[in-house]
C-alpha cells in the first residue's frame, strides 16, 4: 500500500492548524479548561453542591465513610459526619433554648414510663434526623422519642411544627450543609419516627438524645443534646450540645451547677470526639461553627482532692453508695450533682474528675443514648469509662446497654483505684 495514501489525513489536519492558527489556541483553551473542571470536580463542586442541597450525590457507606486526604497525610476520617453532628446539634440546640426560656410546662407530657418529655424533645429530634437523612441517608438510627403522641394531639403537634419551621442556622452556607428546612408536619412526624432502628452491632448506626436529662431542662438545670455515630457497635463520632454549661472549660463546677442555671451570656458549649482524633470544646453559637480546643482530663494527683459528679435524680444512681466510695477514696469534697451526659463533657474538661453511676434497679437498662457521645468524649479526652464490673461499654447489643451495669468514668491512670473501691462498696469483689 503506497505511503502517502496512510498519511493524507494526517497531512491534512497537520495544514489545517498551519493554515489556521486560532484553531490551536482554542484547542489549547478546550485542553485547559477540562483539566481545569476535572480537578474541580474532587474538591469545590461537592461543597458547592451541598450548599445548594442537591447537586452531590448522597452519601453511601462505601464512598465517603473513611476518606483519608493524600495532601501531607492529613487524616479526614469522620469530618462529614463531624462537621454535620456539630451543625446538627448546634442547629437543635436553638430550639432546646427557645423552650428551655418558656414559662410554665414547656409542653412536658408524661410517657408510657413515667418519664417527661417536652415540645422541645420532639422538635430537636426532628431537626437532627432532618439533617441526618440529607446527608447520611442510608444510616439506621436510634433515637429516644417517637412521633405517636403527636398523631392523636393536634395542638401539641402543631406547637412543634411551628417551632422546627421556624429554627434554622444564622448562617447560609451552615443550614446548607444540614440540607435545609423540613417540608411539612406529615414530614416532621415520619422524621421523628425514623429514630426506631434496633442498633446492633453491624453497620452505621446514629443515637440521638434530643434532650438529656429533660427533668433538669424543666428544672433550669443542666441538659445535653446527643448525637453518636457508630458502627459496627463502636462509637466513632461523639456530639454534645450542652447549652447551659459555661464556654471556658477552666470554668470550676459550682455546687449550684445543677440548678436555677441559663444560657445566657458565656454559657453554651460544645464537646465532640472523633475515634483516635482526641476530644474538643467549641462555644455553641448560631451559624457556622465556632473554632475548637483541644480538652482533655486532669490528672488526679491527690485522690483527697478530686470532685465526682453525679446524676441530680436520686431514681437514677444511687447517691448513698456514690457517698461511701468517695469516703473510701478519700475524697473530702461533695458531690457535685447535675442531670445529662453535661457530666462526661465535665470531666473530659478537667472541671470534674470522676463520674459514678451507680445502679438503682436491677432491671432498668441503660439507654445507649445516654451515654454513646459521653463515653467516646470522655475516652478520647484520656478517660476511661466502664461498667461497675468493670467491662468497657457495649453500644452493639441494640437499643439499651443489657450487658452493662452502671458506669465508672475517672482518669486512666486512676480508673482502676476508683473501679476497686466501687467493686468493694457494691459487694461485687
Ligand atoms: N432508673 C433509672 N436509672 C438510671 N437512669 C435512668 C433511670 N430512669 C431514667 N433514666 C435515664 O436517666 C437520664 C437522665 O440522665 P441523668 O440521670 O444523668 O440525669 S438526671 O440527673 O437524672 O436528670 C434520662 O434521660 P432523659 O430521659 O433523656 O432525661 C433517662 O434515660
Ligand atoms: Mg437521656
Amino acid at each position: 500500500m503506497p505511503v502517502g495514501k496512510s498519511e493524507g489525513p494526517l497531512r491534512s489536519r497537520a495544514n489545517l492548524f498551519r493554515t489556521h492558527p486560532s484553531l490551536t489556541i482554542i484547542l489549547s483553551l478546550l485542553i485547559l479548561i477540562l483539566a481545569i473542571f476535572t480537578s474541580a470536580s474532587t474538591s469545590v463542586i461537592p461543597r458547592l453542591g451541598l450548599l445548594f442541597g442537591h447537586l452531590t450525590p448522597r452519601h453511601t457507606p462505601a464512598t465517603t465513610t473513611r476518606h483519608v486526604t493524600t495532601a501531607a497525610t492529613m487524616t479526614t476520617i469522620y469530618a462529614a459526619e463531624l462537621e454535620v453532628a456539630q451543625l446538627a446539634v448546634q442547629r437543635a440546640a436553638q430550639l432546646t433554648k427557645r423552650v428551655f426560656r418558656e414559662k410554665g410546662t414547656k409542653g412536658a407530657v408524661a410517657k408510657d414510663d413515667a418519664s417527661p418529655v417536652t415540645v422541645g424533645d420532639f422538635g430537636a429530634q426532628a431537626l437532627i434526623i432532618a439533617a441526618l437523612r440529607a446527608r447520611f441517608p442510608h444510616d439506621a438510627i436510634v433515637a429516644e422519642e417517637e412521633a405517636a403522641p403527636l398523631r392523636t394531639d393536634a395542638a401539641l403537634r402543631e406547637r412543634i411544627w411551628r417551632l422546627v419551621r421556624e429554627t434554622r442556622l444564622d448562617d447560609v452556607a451552615a443550614e446548607g450543609l444540614l440540607g435545609g428546612a423540613v417540608a411539612d408536619v406529615e414530614d416532621m412526624l415520619a422524621l421523628i419516627d425514623r429514630g426506631k432502628s434496633e442498633g446492633g452491632r453491624r453497620g452505621r448506626v446514629w443515637t440521638i438524645d434530643p434532650i438529656d436529662g429533660t427533668k433538669g431542662f424543666l428544672r433550669g438545670g443542666q441538659y445535653a443534646v446527643a448525637l453518636a455515630l457508630l458502627e459496627n457497635g463502636d462509637v466513632k463520632v461523639g456530639v454534645l450540645g450542652c447549652p447551659n454549661l459555661p464556654v471556658d472549660d477552666a470554668a470550676p463546677l459550682t455546687a449550684d451547677i445543677g440548678a436555677n442555671q441559663t444560657d445566657e451570656e458565656g454559657r453554651g458549649v460544645i464537646f465532640s470526639a472523633v475515634i483516635g482524633q482526641g476530644a474538643w470544646s467549641r462555644p455553641l453559637g448560631t451559624g457556622a461553627l465556632a473554632e475548637g480546643k483541644r480538652i482533655s482530663m486532669k490528672p488526679i494527683t491527690e485522690m483527697s482532692s478530686a470532685s465526682f459528679c453525679e446524676s441530680v435524680e436520686a431514681g437514677h444512681s444511687n447517691q448513698s453508695e456514690a457517698a461511701q466510695i468517695a469516703q473510701k477514696l478519700g475524697i473530702t469534697k461533695p458531690s457535685v450533682r447535675m442531670d445529662s451526659q453535661a457530666k462526661y463533657g465535665s470531666i473530659a474538661r478537667g472541671a470534674g474528675d470522676i463520674y459514678l453511676r451507680l445502679p438503682t434497679s436491677k432491671t432498668y437498662q441503660e439507654k445507649i443514648w445516654d451515654h454513646a457521645a459521653g463515653d467516646l468524649i470522655v475516652r478520647e479526652a484520656g478517660g476511661q469509662v466502664t461498667d461497675t464490673k468493670g467491662q468497657r461499654l457495649d453500644f452493639g447489643v441494640g437499643r439499651t446497654l443489657a450487658t452493662n451495669s452502671g458506669v465508672v468514668a475517672a482518669p486512666a491512670a486512676v480508673h482502676g483505684q476508683v473501679l476497686e473501691a466501687v467493686q468493694e462498696v457494691l459487694g461485687l469483689k
